[in-house]
């Protein structure tokens, strides 16, 4: 059995109401998401788990105790919530935002020790995860992580299914994710899967990557990732851009005197606020960084689409060297314009 997660007090406010975890669950159409949940809402891990699920669908047969709860979106009754032998919770999401769910868990709060949504197969989690992390200071949940489901056997196929000029959904969610689950290794042999895992760590050299057959893996490899929350991330290299592919840039970093840190703050301004490099277009999808500055400060960035966040760290780190990682299309570029920037 799994060690049971422990609710996460915000960071730095000893008063604050204890906040649940969320982890979004993302993944191409039959990479396994819901075979994944199946084995959470049915096997003894040990976790109290609300699975948001776009379709019951399959679970229904599952022997459990159906909950009547008022629907926050329509106000009407509605058997939205089943009780499952394990302790887990099952509630269907179909076309529910997060302020929703966050309603109906909140309400299950002495039932639910983690919370866990399913995206629909073709969904960009960036849009989802930036809406809800720029609400989650006002909110009950707080975001861990992004973890996603790939079918080792049609990935490949499904990373080069170009549109012209477009990132296509399975290169957004790699993007985006924080763990990735290389599902399905039962159909392929040693080397195609070497191939997709070097894929993999080329479009997002930061992602945790397990290998799993209908999703079972011990349940702390996806949780309690802290990915919107810590500035520690996978050791990351640089790894040259494929033609209308995404890409990610390593930029190490220095301490930083004060003229340097106001600097840097005024480039990620100008850059993800803009979308635009010297007047070209770059698609920033996520960005992280960890900070020395000259003061014996730690701050970590974090970054999804847009907009990003600074926070001084509560456990510093001397070892851990400063970086930035962006990822997204065009990022390449970002390097040399960042170094000659901010004067490094
Ligand atoms: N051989 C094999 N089959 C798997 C594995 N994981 C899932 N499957 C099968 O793949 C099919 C699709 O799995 P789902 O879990 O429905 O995939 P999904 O990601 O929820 O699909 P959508 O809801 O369409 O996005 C099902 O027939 C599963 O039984 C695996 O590891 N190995």
């Amino acid at each position: 059995m799994d060690e049971v997660p422990e609710l996460v007090p915000a960071a730095d406010d000893p008063y604050a109401r204890p906040r649940i975890p969320l982890t979004l669950l993302t993944g191409y159409l039959g990479a396994g998401k819901s075979t994944l949940l199946e084995y959470i809402l049915t096997a003894d891990h040990g976790y109290r788990i609300a699975v948001c699920m776009n379709d019951f669908g399959d679970t229904t047969d599952i022997e459990a105790k159906s909950l009547t709860l008022c629907d926050p979106s329509t106000g009407e009754q509605s058997t939205s919530f089943l009780s499952l032998p394990n302790g887990c919770l099952c509630c269907s999401v179909k076309d529910l935002g997060i302020a929703a769910i966050e309603e109906m868990v909140v309400n299950q709060r002495d039932k639910v020790d983690w919370v866990m949504v399913e995206l629909t197969g073709v969904a960009d989690p960036g849009p989802i995860a930036k809406s809800f992390w720029e609400n989650e200071e006002m909110g009950d949940l707080v975001l861990d992580g992004i973890v996603c489901v790939v079918d080792s056997k049609n990935f490949l196929k499904q990373l080069d299914d170009n549109r012209p000029g477009e990132i296509n959904e399975a290169q957004r969610q790699l993007a985006a994710s924080d763990v990735i689950l290389l599902n399905k290794v039962d159909l392929v042999d040693a080397a195609q899967l070497d191939k997709v895992r070097s894929r993999v760590t080329a479009i997002n050299p930061t992602l945790r990557i397990h290998d799993t057959v209908k999703g079972n893996m011990p349940l702390d490899r996806i949780f309690n990732l802290h990915a919107y929350s810590k500035g520690k991330f996978d050791t990351v290299h640089d790894h040259p851009s494929h033609v209308n592919s995404i890409s990610t840039v390593l930029i190490p970093l220095p301490r930083l005197t004060p003229t340097q840190w106001s600097r840097l703050n005024l480039f990620l301004e100008n850059v993800l606020w803009t979308g635009k490099l010297d007047g070209v277009d770059i698609n920033v999808l996520r960005t992280k960084g960890l900070i020395h500055l000259d003061d014996g400060r730690e701050m970590v960035l974090q970054g999804v689409m847009d907009i990003f966040e600074i926070k001084q760290s509560s456990e510093p780190d001397e070892a851990a060297p400063g970086k930035i990682v962006f990822i997204g299309r065009g990022v390449q570029d970002l390097k040399p314009a960042l170094i000659s920037f901010v004067d490094l």
